[in-house]
């Protein structure tokens, strides 16, 4: 597994820093993909058969250090902690909590963060997740806020949340930045790698595996969001040693939902949905072919032009569209009909970038650009 660095996003604290787990990495997984194999390439381009680039890759993870302004993290933390001050003292905070316990699953302490902190500070903490997921994510809403920690022996098995949104997210308040120092094993966010879920595609008989080339292990210090699909096999590694809650893992979580086009800036977004919906036809009509053969969520981000309305710049945000097996049977198909069936995830990027550069908005005026977050969804 390689880390690389994000091209734009926007954080919820200005100065956080956003990374990008699971670029590809040809030495981790050994899968064969023809669409590089030059044999593959030189045959096709012999006959005109025109090969798709993909314009970005996948991601399931998505981190952002420093995601809360230091100070608002800083205040979430200081509830907990006072609540939890005198470990004698009693009073109505204390009983706010569920232990909750589903045997061989889940073994965690958890309650609403709407309920848990005061309305201030609970509406902040909501603005900026909610900002996040519309300008990162292009999705408008969030499920209800779970705060949880773990302590000896909590711990969450493998598990899908396939309807609860495309995105799941963490917020970590475990009360340290430096993730070796704190005061526990274990609590890291776990999950499958994708070329586990292709495994037979990408078996190599001279190669053993180990936890770390199966699971992605997502350590949670204070501050760090993240964000993956929560499609993925995921689970959070048990937590031993402090049974004290001051010092054992404590997270917000919940999923980003509702994907819908954001706009940000001067273009009124009524308007602005007009032109959007009568321009994106001919993409939902070129995405029909590949409609049933893939699955995930695609969000672009567009530059439109205040002057005069046209798409000045696109780029990609998340990405985590997966061919599912159907598609074996449409390549079947097309290979009984002598076709090759397209890559199908560079047919989707090439099929949105040529209709979303094409994108014509009316003019806002006052010289404004606007930002469009847009995200195609395959269910
Ligand atoms: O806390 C985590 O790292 C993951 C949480 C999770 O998967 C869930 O609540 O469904
Ligand atoms: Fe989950």
């Amino acid at each position: 597994m390689s880390l690389v660095s994000a091209a734009n996003s926007g954080g919820g604290g200005g100065e956080s820093q956003q990374q990008l787990l699971w670029a590809p990495d040809a030495d981790a997984s050994p899968s064969y993909d023809p669409w590089s194999d030059p044999r593959v390439l030189e045959e096709l381009e012999a006959r005109e058969i025109p090969v798709l680039e993909e314009l970005t890759s996948a991601q399931h993870v998505i981190t952002v250090d420093g995601f809360l302004p230091a100070a608002q993290a800083a205040e979430l933390r200081g509830v907990f902690d006072s609540r939890f001050a005198d470990p004698r003292a009693c009073h109505p905070e204390r009983f706010l909590w569920d232990y909750w316990h589903v045997p061989d699953q889940y073994t965690l302490v958890r309650t609403q963060a709407a309920v848990y902190f005061p309305d201030d500070l609970y509406g902040r903490l909501e603005e900026a997740l909610l900002s996040y997921g519309e300008a990162a994510l292009g999705c408008r809403a969030i499920s209800p806020i779970w705060m949880s920690y773990y302590v000896d022996g909590c711990l969450q098995e493998l598990h899908c949340d396939n309807p609860h949104g495309p995105f799941a997210f963490v917020l970590s308040l475990t009360p340290t930045t430096d993730w070796s120092d704190r005061e526990f094993s274990g609590g890291e966010t776990l999950i499958l790698q994708p070329h586990v879920l292709n495994y037979w595609r990408n078996y190599d008989p001279r190669k053993g595996m180990e936890l770390q080339h199966l699971v992605t292990r997502v350590p949670s210090p204070f501050n760090r969001l993240t964000v993956f699909d929560p499609r993925f096999p995921h689970g959070v590694r048990e937590v031993r040693g402090t049974k004290d809650p001051r010092k054992g893992r404590l997270v917000l979580h919940g999923w980003f939902t509702e994907p819908a086009p954001f706009f940000d800036g001067p273009l009124d977004a009524g308007e602005a949905e007009v032109a959007l919906n009568e321009g994106l036809e001919p993409l939902w009509e070129a995405l029909e072919a590949v409609s049933g053969l893939i699955t995930g969520t695609l969000i672009a981000r567009l530059n439109i032009s205040g002057a005069d309305g046209s798409v000045t710049e696109l780029s990609w945000l998340a990405d985590t569209l997966v061919e599912v097996p159907n598609h074996d049977r449409a390549a079947a198909d097309a290979l009984l009909e002598e076709r090759v069936l397209p890559r199908l995830r560079a047919l989707v990027h090439n099929e949105a970038r040529d209709c979303l550069l094409g994108l014509s908005f009316p003019a806002a005026g006052a010289g404004r650009d606007t930002k469009l977050t847009f995200p195609i969804v395959f269910e």
